[in-house]
């Protein structure tokens, strides 16, 4: 998961449209997170991908090392920086997922470690969809 400026949305009178194509990003970049096969995810994160007019640069997005110096971390490698996303590991919760204790290796070649927080996305999250807060449905951490 990474942190990135979005640049590639094309500016439209229709908002509308706007708004359901974000949706759809922070949907597909969930869902992402939340599966435990990365295979199954990637194949049916590609087949959502098709509803983008610009799919290409969408997965190139989310694939992609970009030129800034934000470091990407595979599924694999965020599992098992969390021991499989451990229940004990659990230090926090929002409304879009658990968050999770973690420790991944330094790249700066001192084999150091480094203490990370890793928010795994809940596909089954509810806070984006209802704008009332009594409807918000709370996740399971465990
Ligand atoms: N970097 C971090 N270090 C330590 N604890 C963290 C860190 N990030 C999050 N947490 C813990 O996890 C909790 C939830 O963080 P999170 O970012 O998910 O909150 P949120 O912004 O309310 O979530 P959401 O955007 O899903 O509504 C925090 O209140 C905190 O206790």
């Amino acid at each position: 998961m990474r942190c990135f400026h979005f640049t590639g949305v094309e500016r439209r009178e229709d908002e509308e449209v706007e708004a359901s194509r974000s949706w759809k990003v922070s949907w597909a970049l969930s869902f992402g997170a939340a599966s435990s096969n990365f295979d199954t995810r990637r194949s049916e994160l590609e087949s959502e991908s098709r509803e983008f007019d610009d799919s290409v640069a969408f997965y190139a997005m989310l694939t992609q090392r970009r030129t800034n110096d934000l470091r990407v971390f595979s599924f694999s490698e965020l599992k098992s920086a969390t021991r499989g996303f451990s229940r004990v590991l659990v230090i926090g919760e929002g409304g879009f997922g658990c968050v999770f204790r973690g420790v991944v290796s330094s790249v700066d070649g001192s084999n150091s470690k480094m203490d990370v927080a890793v928010k795994q996305l809940n596909r089954n999250g509810f806070q984006a969809r209802y704008p009332f807060p009594s409807l918000r449905r709370s996740v399971d951490c465990g």
